[in-house]
Parts: structure tokens; sequence; C-alpha cells
């Protein structure tokens, strides 16, 4: 059984007399362990694909399986109970609290969870360690690189424990170089076992991937 099933999915939006066929009769499987990159222009569709795999929004047509779950079926609340236990989530912008040190964002949604400090601490150092920012733990975002903050998100999804990592243009705010380094933790948090499932429109990245799907207009296409 497929981690994701996605079969004859469609997401439709209407704008006055217009209907956007932003995701259009798309079928997609990913299994355990996969590194994918989703790739394609702007306002292909990808952005409303991750979306969907990240249960923040349903397919209007079609079937999404998680885990073998129907996806399709469940209420608000319960998405929001499938994203906080499976899907971590990366975006270009890093998204850090600014007030905040890198050790207490990362530690953030374990608060929201209701652990206690006890229980938080060696989840947060283990995060941060997994991409080298133990000596870091400190800084506040101002006091961090580009690359470093985003090693930071990276650290705060981690801490959830997340089998699958939804990466939106990652190293899209960054130097390529730095890009590289970012890509290089996603492999191996990959090699770990999770699964990774990049979205981009840049090639070059895509190729980071041990597969590419190619997005346009609405549509996939498997790049072999
Ligand atoms: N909330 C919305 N209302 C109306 N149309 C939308 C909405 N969200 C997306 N669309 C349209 O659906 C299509 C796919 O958009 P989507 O954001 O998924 O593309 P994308 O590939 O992620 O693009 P980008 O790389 O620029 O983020 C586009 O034509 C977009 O204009």
């Amino acid at each position: 059984m497929s981690l994701i099933h996605i079969e004859k999915a469609s997401k439709y939006y209407t704008m006055g007399e217009e209907t956007i066929k932003a995701l259009d009769d798309v079928s997609l499987d990913i299994d355990h362990g996969e590194f994918v990159a989703i790739m394609g222009p702007s306002g292909s569709g990808k952005s409303t694909l991750m979306n969907i795999i990240g249960c923040l929004d349903v397919v209007d047509k079609g079937i999404y399986n998680l885990d073998g779950q129907a996806i399709n079926v469940l209420k608000d609340s319960q998405l929001a109970d499938i994203r906080n236990q499976k899907i971590g989530f990366v975006f270009q912008s890093f998204n850090l609290l600014p007030r905040l040190s890198a050790y207490e964002n990362v530690e953030l949604p374990l608060i929201y969870r209701g652990m206690s400090k006890k229980e938080r601490e060696p989840l947060v150092l283990h995060a941060l360690e997994a991409v080298d920012l133990q000596d870091r733990k400190k800084h506040f975002p101002s006091e961090l690189s580009g690359g470093q903050q985003q090693r930071v998100a990276i650290a705060r999804t981690l801490a959830g424990d997340p089998s699958i990592i939804l990466a939106d243009e990652p190293t899209g705010a960054l130097d390529s170089k730095i890009g590289v380094e970012i890509l290089n933790i996603l492999k191996r948090l990959n090699a770990q076992g999770r699964t990774i499932i990049l979205i981009t429109h840049d090639l070059l990245i895509a190729q980071q991937a041990k597969r590419i799907v190619r997005f346009r207009d609405g549509r996939l296409n498997e790049v072999v």
C-alpha cells in the first residue's frame, strides 16, 4: 500500500464566470521513504497539490488516501490531527518567530502539544543536532544566516517527528551554495527513513530528488 495514494483528483477554483482547474484529474502514488520532487512553473498547481497532500485542503473530486486512510471525508479537526501526527512543513520563508531563540522556536509546537519542559528538552536538542545547530540554540533569528534560519525551521518540523516532510521551495530564498546544504539535510533525513516531498520550479533542485513528477496546467507527468 502506498503512503500517499491520489487517484483522479481534481480541485477547481471559480473566479466570476471562469473555472480554474488547479488540479485536473491527477493520479500520484508515493511510497514510504521516497524522495520526490514535484516540479512545475508558476501557477501550474504545485501549491494546490501540496495543500491537499498536507491535509490543509481537500479535493473536489477523486480520492486521496494517506497511510490507507481516506482524507476527503474528514472534518477540519481530524485533518488538523493528521497534520500534527504525520506531516512536517518547510516553507521558502522560514516563518520563525523573531522574538524567540532558535531553541524556543523549535520548542513552541511541542508546548502547543501539551508536552512538559522535561519531555520537550531532549526532542528540541535532538532536532537542533540533526541540522547541526546545537551551538546556535540561544541565537535569535536575526542573529542567524538565512541557511541557519531554514535549518531551525527544519528542526522545528523534525521535533514533531513527522513521517512526511513537505518542503515548498525550501531553497528559494537562499544562495545556491547554501541551498545545496539544505538539500543535503533533506537527503540525510530521507536516508533515515522519512518521506520527503520537494516542491520546486527549478529543474536543478528537482534533480536532487530520486524521482521527479512534472506539473503543467494542473496535470502531472512522470519524468523518467
Ligand atoms: N484560492 C484560489 N482562488 C482562485 N484561484 C486559485 C486559488 N489558488 C490557486 N488558484 C489558481 O490555481 C492555479 C494553480 O495555483 P497554485 O498556487 O497551485 O500554483 P503553483 O504551481 O503553486 O504556483 P507558484 O509556483 O507561483 O506558487 C493558478 O492558476 C492559480 O491562479
